[in-house]
C-alpha cells in the first residue's frame, strides 16, 4: 500500500490553507512547501478562473497573497510564450505545471564575457547555460538566486500550457538579463488578474492608444 503523504491536499483551496499553515510561523520548511505543492493534483475546475490568457505573452495571475508571506500565481503560457532571463530576487520560487509542459533553461550569474569550452567558434556569451529540464503537468521545479538564474518558456507550438508559481518573500520587482552582455534591468513584475478577476482599469490602460 502506498504511504499517504504527510499532508494529502486535494482541491487548491485545501493547498492554500496547507502553505497558510506552513507560513505561519518564521521558519519556514521550504522543503515541506515544496511536499504540498507536489502533493496537489491539477483540476482546472480549480484554477479555470485564474487562467486568463494574452496572444502575446504569458500573463500572471495572483490567486492569493499568502498573508504577506508568499504569493501564488496562476501563469498561463500561450503557445511559444517564454520568459527573459531573469533572478528571483531573493526569494524562493516554486513552480508546478498544471497542464501542458514548461521547459527550464538554467544560467549561472554573468561573468565577463566566457568563452564556451565546447564550442570556442560560437560567439562567446556572457551568461553561461548549466541545465535544461523540461516539465510535464503536476511535476515542481524549484531555484533560488543562489543555484543561478533561469528561462521559462512553453516549448509547444501547439499546446497552450499552465502553472502554478509560489513566491516567498513576495516581491514585485526582480532582475532580467541580456544574454550576450550580460545586462541587468530591474523588471517590475505585474499582474493580469487578481483573485480570478481583472479590474476594467486595467483594460482601460491595456486599450492600444487610439
Ligand atoms: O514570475 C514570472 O513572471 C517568471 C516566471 S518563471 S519563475
Ligand atoms: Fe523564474
Amino acid at each position: 500500500f502506498t504511504k499517504s503523504p504527510k499532508h494529502q491536499v486535494l482541491t487548491l483551496q485545501d493547498l492554500i490553507g496547507e502553505l497558510h499553515q506552513a507560513f505561519a510561523t518564521d521558519l519556514v520548511d521550504i522543503d515541506h512547501v515544496q511536499e504540498l505543492m507536489a502533493s496537489y493534483k491539477s483540476n482546472p475546475a480549480d484554477w479555470r478562473r485564474y487562467a486568463k490568457f494574452d496572444r502575446h505573452r504569458y500573463t500572471r495571475n495572483l490567486v492569493d497573497a499568502g498573508n504577506g508571506k508568499f504569493n501564488l500565481i496562476v501563469l498561463c503560457w500561450g503557445e511559444g510564450h517564454g520568459s527573459a532571463i531573469h533572478d528571483h530576487a531573493n526569494a524562493h520560487c516554486v513552480m508546478k505545471v498544471l497542464q501542458g509542459e514548461l521547459a527550464e533553461v538554467r544560467y549561472a550569474w554573468p561573468h565577463e564575457k566566457q568563452l564556451d569550452a565546447n564550442n570556442p567558434t560560437k560567439e562567446p556569451s556572457a551568461i553561461y547555460e548549466i541545465e535544461r529540464n523540461t516539465f510535464g503537468q503536476n511535476s515542481i521545479c524549484y531555484i533560488n538566486d543562489s543555484l543561478g538564474l533561469h528561462r521559462v518558456e512553453n516549448p509547444s507550438t501547439v499546446n497552450p500550457a499552465v502553472s502554478l508559481h509560489l513566491y516567498s518573500p513576495p516581491f514585485t520587482t526582480c532582475s532580467v538579463f541580456n544574454k550576450q552582455t550580460g545586462q541587468r534591468t530591474a523588471c517590475k513584475v505585474t499582474f493580469w488578474s487578481k483573485f480570478g478577476e481583472r479590474r476594467n482599469r486595467v483594460i482601460q490602460e491595456e486599450r492600444d492608444p487610439e
